[in-house]
């Protein structure tokens, strides 16, 4: 696996200090709320897995499958809900966890379903931001990691074709593994 990667963007290091750093400014604002921390499925599970650690104030967790990728690296521009939330969001101040800010279009559709439900408040916090590639031009995370630039990005949970999720870092695969 690791014979595909061009190179690495982000190492496992980076990685984990900036999720702290952004777990202590959440622990900071969130510390008389009912954080309800939305992490959407499947990209955002190994980043929320270490940034619900890094949290220190009450919090409670919910899962919410989209998908717009599919199998490639070019968003199908249609945003699909595979799996709901079980929480009844009303009350909660949520805090939608993703992995990364591409289009816009899986943020912007699941804030917009969301807010019609009526939660206390909504936040953003995405580990990675490629605002190059943005087409909704008003969807902005609160809280941000690091800007990467125009590549396809795996690793730290993020997939190529469903694989390379397992990575601890980030990197940019070889142009002949889309070949394959
Ligand atoms: O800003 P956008 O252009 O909409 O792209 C961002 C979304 O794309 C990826 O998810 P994907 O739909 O590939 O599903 P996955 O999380 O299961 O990999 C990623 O995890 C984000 O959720
Ligand atoms: N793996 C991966 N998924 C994405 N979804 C939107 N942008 C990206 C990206 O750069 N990499
Ligand atoms: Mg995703």
């Amino acid at each position: 696996m690791k014979d595909d990667i061009l190179k690495v963007l982000l190492t496992e290091e980076e990685l984990q200090a900036k999720v702290k750093e952004l777990g202590a400014q959440i622990t900071e604002d969130y510390q008389d709320k009912k954080l309800l921390l939305v992490s959407v499925l499947k990209g955002s599970v190994v980043f929320m897995a270490d940034l619900m650690r890094a949290i220190d104030t009450y919090c409670r967790i919910d899962f919410m499958n989209v998908s717009s990728y599919g199998s490639g690296t070019k968003t199908t521009g249609t945003v699909k809900i595979i799996k709901d939330l079980d929480i009844d969001i009303a009350g909660y101040d949520l805090l939608i966890v993703e992995d990364i800010l591409d289009s816009g279009k899986t943020l912007s559709y699941i804030k917009k379903i969301l807010m019609e439900r009526k939660p206390n408040s909504i936040k953003i916090c995405t580990l990675l931001d490629k605002p190059e590639r943005r087409q909704v031009p008003d969807i902005k995370a609160d809280y941000k990691g690091f800007i990467v630039p125009d590549e396809f990005v795996v690793g730290y949970g993020l997939d190529y074709a469903e694989t390379y999720r397992n990575l601890p870092y980030l990197g940019v695969l070889k142009p002949e593994v889309y070949s394959k």
